[in-house]
């Protein structure tokens, strides 16, 4: 490989430069067989400057790789232009591009580690959040917001001190695994001085179209997700301090017990959600997004949607939060012989008390209960946008201490 050009950055070029010699070949009548392998168009690119972070409401991508990082440096200071670096890195990440331009020197490592040479962008977002510890290890605890603190223990919680912790979360999602990938180890591998890794998990999210994914139950996962004016209402932070236009990220990893599951008759099944598989419809509605309705009595007087179902218990709290989680199949439990997979939840929310409140209300109750585990979990502030080439990642927070 040469290591002169930016090679992803020629790679959209000439994309573009074929796309414009078909368009100008066919005009004229001439044949071409040469076709771009991939099309770089700007529907697979979200723009980097934005108000708000993307990752959070922009469309859920196929793929995740989610990572938590540790403070290994306590210096204030060193934070803080990795910030900055990992906001130029991103720029160009989200962009498609190289996190820098190679250099003709043989001699060094290559500044890129490459594995998405060539490939277009797919949609890649990048978002950063910061957990209560982080401001504990970097002796800034005066600018942690008062919401964010350590997630109280929930009802049948059996989490595992391998998936929990931690004091910088990365959510890398893309329309390709290795893109996200290769973005998370390029971000990682610049702060190696700053930083070391604690857990990831990688996931997959599959849909066609607008459909609404499938999670490894076979339902439809995201149905009740606000839309449009309430999303924005239950998702962007609103206190006046630095966390401003920014979201409270909740990741728990969640074990599925897929063997227990599918030997459960479809009707159970059913009744653990209230709702239907195959439309998604909620009980006593005919499609996918008929309003729910709790108050509704079968011929017995008993509610239509049965009060122990996830979706009952959910719902009845009135409370919204924006849920973009993704499946994970991780081998096979060495001590079970049974998968390793389930749902690694992710939401965002503008108080981690939109999620508290429902997990509590789901506590012991909730018939889903039967079939899975919480192993992991994290709460992080997620920062505002990064608006313009003046700004970066966290500079509220840096510029308020
Ligand atoms: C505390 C928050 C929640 C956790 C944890 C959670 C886990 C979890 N959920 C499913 C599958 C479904 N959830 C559905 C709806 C739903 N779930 C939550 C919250 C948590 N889920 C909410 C707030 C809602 C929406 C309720 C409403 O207002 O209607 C559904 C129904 C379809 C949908 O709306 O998405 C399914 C299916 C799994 C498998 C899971 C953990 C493994
Ligand atoms: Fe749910």
């Amino acid at each position: 490989m040469s290591h002169t050009n930016n090679a992803r950055r020629d790679f959209l070029k000439s994309s573009v430069i074929i796309g414009a010699g078909l368009t100008m070949g066919l005009a004229a009548g001439t044949a071409y067989s040469l076709e771009p392998r991939t099309k770089i168009t700007i529907e697979n690119i979200y723009p980097f400057f934005n108000p708000h972070q993307q990752g959070i409401t922009s469309p859920a991508q196929h793929h995740i790789y989610f990572i938590v990082l540790d403070l290994h440096s306590q210096d204030v200071d060193e934070i803080h232009q990795m910030f900055k670096t990992w906001t130029e890195y991103s720029r160009q990440l989200t962009q498609g591009k190289n996190v820098q331009t190679y250099s003709q020197n043989g001699y060094v490592p290559a500044v890129d580690t490459g594995e998405a040479d060539s490939l277009n962008p797919y949609n890649l977002t990048l978002t950063f959040g910061v957990s209560p510890s982080f401001f504990t290890k970097l002796g800034i605890e005066k600018a942690k917001p008062a919401e964010l603190v350590d997630l109280p223990h929930f009802p049948r919680d059996q989490l595992k001190a391998e998936f929990t912790g931690g004091d910088i979360c990365i959510q890398a999602c893309a329309d390709d695994p290795q893109v996200a990938f290769h973005a998370v180890r390029n971000l990682v591998r610049v702060a190696r001085s700053e930083i070391t890794m604690r857990w990831s998990q990688s996931g997959f999210n599959s849909f066609e179209g607008t459909d609404t994914p499938r999670n490894l139950f076979g339902f439809r996962d995201g149905t009740g997700n606000p839309q449009g004016e309430e999303l924005d209402k239950t998702v962007w932070y609103e206190g006046n301090n630095w966390l401003k236009g920014g979201s409270f990220l909740v990741v728990r990893k969640i074990q599925m017990f897929l063997e227990t599951w599918d030997r459960t008759n479809l009707n159970e099944q059913q009744h653990t959600f209230g709702r239907h598989r195959d439309s998604g419809a909620a009980y006593g509605q005919k499609k996918e997004f008929d309003p729910v309705d709790l108050d509704k009595k079968d011929a017995n007087g008993q509610p239509v949607v049965p009060e122990d179902s996830h979706m009952h218990l959910a719902h009845k709290t009135g409370l919204k939060m924006l849920r973009r989680s993704f499946s994970y199949s991780s081998g096979i439990d060495s001590r079970t012989g049974q998968f390793d997979a389930g749902l690694l939840f992710i939401s965002y929310q503008k108080d981690p008390q939109q999620f508290i409140t429902i997990q509590n209300k789901l506590g012991n109750i909730d018939k889903m209960n039967e079939y899975i585990t919480h192993i992991g979990s994290g709460l992080f502030a997620c920062f505002a946008g990064v608006k313009d080439e003046n700004d970066y990642l966290g500079k509220a927070l840096f510029e308020a201490l």
